[in-house]
């Protein structure tokens, strides 16, 4: 199977459209990849807080439509990273409903696959962590060659929500992000550990450049079940590509079956 994984710079003063045309552009150039990755909210910046709202799109918006075409035109499967996604007002009297950071993964004919609402939100009393609302659901898709996972940048540091994606099949996890440079040291760690104990290829896909004042990490990554990085990014925009075998999850689960050994209901009460 073949992946690319987009790792694309976000810059402010590149207007989103022009970085919308040139993603697909990008896209299209991966025909013959199985599967293309792109990282989170890419339009806006993963650090753009302030433009969220601006920026927002609702699911079936220009970035959707420019999406499937170019994974429609690719022919690949396209995980086209996230979106902020302005959901539909429940009550049209009460104004716009709330924002999500959703990934969308696309089929090679161009139709929505599956959609993902991020479950952890990122800044604790600020920023996406106050101006988005928490998706609830676990999202896995059924490829030809493999399973995906998808999990969103800071899920990344959450090993309960890959837990729950593997419990339901999922062999290779898709890590879309916009992740810091000032924490790549967990990136690359953390993308290894998720991969180590779910014995699942892990696809970490995130940006390159500096929006909002905040120098990103590049260093998008692929990790095979036994934690070996099979590729890594350098620090700019980039694309990356890498062959891997699926069969090598079966495989390692067999030969040092650990994940048959989860104790399960280990959670603790919360303390008080
Ligand atoms: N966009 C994010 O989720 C950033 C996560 C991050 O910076 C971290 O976990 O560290």
């Amino acid at each position: 199977m073949r992946a690319s994984l987009i790792q694309i710079a976000v810059d402010e003063a590149e207007p989103v459209a022009s970085r919308r045309r040139r993603v697909a552009c990008l896209v299209r150039e991966q025909s013959g990849a199985d599967l293309v990755v792109l990282p989170e909210l890419w339009t806006t910046g993963a650090f753009a807080f302030e433009d969220f709202g601006a920026g927002a799109e609702p699911l079936r918006g220009p970035t959707y439509e420019a999406m499937a075409e170019a994974a429609s035109d690719a022919g690949v499967w396209l995980h086209a990273g996230s979106i902020p996604e302005r959901a539909p007002a429940g009550d049209p009297a009460a104004g716009d409903g709330p924002l999500y950071n959703t990934s969308l993964l696309f089929s090679p004919s161009g139709d929505l696959a599956a959609a993902y609402r991020k479950i952890h939100r990122f800044g604790f009393d600020k920023g996406e962590a106050v101006l988005m609302a928490a998706g609830s659901e676990l999202v896995t898709a059924r490829l030809p060659h493999t399973t995906l996972g998808v999990a969103t940048c800071y899920d990344l540091r959450f090993p309960e929500l890959f837990r729950g994606l593997v419990a339901a099949g999922a062999e290779t996890l898709v890590v879309p992000a916009g992740w810091p440079e000032r924490r790549r040291s967990h990136w690359t760690l953390l993308a290894r550990a998720r991969a180590v104990e779910n014995q699942a290829f892990v696809l970490a896909c995130g940006t390159a450049g500096t929006h909002a004042g905040v120098p990103q990490a590049g260093h998008s990554i692929v990790v095979d079940p036994w934690g070996e990085v099979l590729a890594e990014a350098g620090p700019d925009e980039q694309v990356l590509t890498v062959e891997f075998d699926p069969a090598t999850v079966a495989a390692t689960r067999e030969r040092f079956p650990a994940l048959k050994d989860r104790v399960l209901g280990l959670d603790a009460p919360p303390r008080r």
